[in-house]
């Protein structure tokens, strides 16, 4: 695909960007230009380097030396000191959201402005009219003295990109920054539809100004082509190619992405399906947070899928089955065992069989400070003690099929865990867990942050996990995964089921119908009261 050029001069451009770490070249002379006022999508393969670009603007990384930015003409010299991207134009949002559960939402909301302030007093009575405005602007209406941990998963979200974007404000304000340019970097992965919908109408408004420009990063292709202005695709840390995103498919993104063409996952045979397979699992009268006596079954080798708006319960589901969330009650009964979930652990769950991939990866998931062997290992390592300690060569070897098998890049386990891109970090988890053969697999957003190749890769794995006879339960607001994935679909508003999809009623639209049937639009934003973290 040609190169698109932008007609005036670009809010931002970067020529010749790389990135060496070690052995690893992350970025290869890329070249990147943003006009001003677009919405400009960063595609490309887990892996590619859309991450560490990023991190070369937010000054996290130091590029290698040769590489220029400029922005709204101005030279910006590299590396951008750490701390001082904002006097820059640039905001960021990251997949994590960096925010502090424990503060309010106006102090989340002013933390850098009230941190970077010269006056010795805060005028709170202005702060707060300020946040109100910043909400208002969007039509939240968002209760701004509540702790952030209380805030379902959507208003976490709009609260960091509504920070962000007060952060160009005030850029604006000191003239510190004329033009700006907000990056979001895969801020939609934990939004159900709606909230999607209420981010690129905040992403609109920002840019209306032409003064004022978003890169965003994300694997949702439909998301993109819907959003975007232009896409900027990298291979490998090289530029792959720059295209008005209004003149390619999904499909010719795909392969521009990947290098060749990906037929998506093929959706489970719902018409066969027989919805009276023996119970594997059962969990009855499940309490905690805002799920009020929830029961369900799923039997061997079937998926089921939960899910509904931010704040119906569909998220606390999982956590309370594996014993990880403290105040829940019920009943998990399995084949052998029945499972009290008030008093139930992690290691009990485990004991039985049951394997819990959390959302939140980098915090639950695995200890980034260790190898990619050690965090894949970690639960078979009994299985490789003898008496001479532990066998390290036939670790490795295990080390090794594992990240061949589930396509974990680079295929090297030795690689510490934390430097993995996300979708490659959520492929190892996945083959963590997979290979003890468990009975119960409990998934939060599976693939998440994952890439379109990757992502076929993953249904794989886990269809073939089925068929091995485990039973699947997948937490997720992504509708077409769930379409695709699943055996049944049961949808939560406020605590408990309130439909059940099977068979051929079990589609994407059906699925969205039900979930934004299922409360009012209030909810929908997440801010009813009811809402727990
Ligand atoms: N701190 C680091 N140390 C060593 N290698 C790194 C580090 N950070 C990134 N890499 C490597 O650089 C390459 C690019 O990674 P990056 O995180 O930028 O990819 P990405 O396109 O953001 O992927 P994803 O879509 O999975 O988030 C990968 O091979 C990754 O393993």
């Amino acid at each position: 695909m040609a190169p698109a050029t932008a007609t005036s001069t670009p809010l931002l451009q970067l020529r010749g960007l790389s990135k060496t770490f070690g052995t690893t070249k992350a970025l290869d002379g890329v070249d990147l230009t943003v006009a001003p006022g677009e919405v400009h999508a960063l595609l490309g393969e887990n892996g590619s380097g859309k991450s560490t670009l990023i991190k070369v603007l937010n000054g996290f990384h130091a590029p290698d030396p040769g590489a220029e930015l400029t922005i709204g003409g101005r030279s910006v010299p590299l590396p951008v000191p750490p701390g001082r991207f904002r006097e820059h134009g640039l905001a960021f949002v990251h997949q994590d959201l960096a925010l502090v559960p424990e503060l309010s939402v106006l102090e989340n909301l002013r933390v850098a402005h009230i941190a970077g302030s010269r006056r010795p007093w805060i005028n709170w009575g202005a702060e707060r009219r300020r946040a109100r405005t910043a909400f208002g602007r969007l039509g939240l209406d968002v209760d701004i003295d509540q702790p952030v941990q209380r805030l379902g998963a959507t208003e976490r979200a709009l609260l960091a990109i509504v920070r962000a974007a007060e952060e160009i404000r005030d850029a604006r304000e000191r003239a510190t920054a004329e033009h700006c340019l907000l990056v979001l970097d895969e801020p939609t992965v934990f939004l159900p539809e709606e909230g999607t919908a209420l981010l690129f109408r905040l992403v609109r408004d920002l840019v209306a100004d032409g003064r004022t420009s978003v890169l965003f990063v994300s694997h949702d292709l439909d998301e993109v082509l819907a959003h975007t202005d232009r896409v900027t695709v990298l291979s490998d840390g090289r530029l792959r190619g720059t295209a008005d995103t209004a003149a390619v498919t999904v499909p010719q993104l795909i392969e521009m992405i990947v290098g060749r063409p990906v037929q998506s996952p093929v959706p489970t045979e719902h018409a066969g399906h027989t919805p009276e397979r023996p119970v594997h699992a059962g969990v009855t009268d499940l309490h905690g947070g805002v799920l009020a006596g929830l029961s369900f079954t799923v039997g061997a080798g079937e998926v089921v899928g939960l899910t509904g708006l931010a704040g119906s319960g569909y998220e606390d589901v999982l956590p309370a089955l594996y014993g990880a969330r403290p105040g829940a009650s019920g009943t998990l009964r399995l084949p052998d065992a029945a499972l009290d979930l008030a008093t139930s652990t992690p290691a009990a769950a485990l004991a039985h069989g049951v394997v819990f991939v959390p959302a939140d990866r980098a915090r639950d998931g695995a200890a980034g400070e260790l190898t990619v062997l050690e965090n894949m290992t970690l639960p078979v390592l009994a299985e490789f003690r003898g008496r001479a300690g532990l066998d390290r060569r036939r670790l490795l070897a295990r080390g090794r099929q594992l990240t061949e098998t589930h396509d974990v890049r680079p295929r090297d386990p030795r690689a510490v865990y934390g430097s993995l891109s996300g979708g490659n970090a959520q492929k190892a988890l996945l083959a963590k867990w997979l290979q003890t053969g468990p009975r119960l697999v409990l998934l939060h957003e599976p693939t998440q942050g994952v890439d379109i190749g990757a992502r076929t890769h993953i249904h794989d794995q886990l269809a073939s996990a089925a068929r091995g006879g485990a039973a699947i339960v997948v937490a997720s607001s992504d509708y077409e995964q769930l379409a695709t994935l699943c055996d049944r679909v049961l949808v939560l508003a406020r605590g408990r089921v309130v439909e059940q999809l099977a068979g051929p009623a079990l589609t994407r639209e059906r699925i969205a119908d039900r979930v934004l049937g299922s409360v009012t639009l209030h909810e929908a934003t997440g801010s009813s009261p009811e809402v727990t973290a």
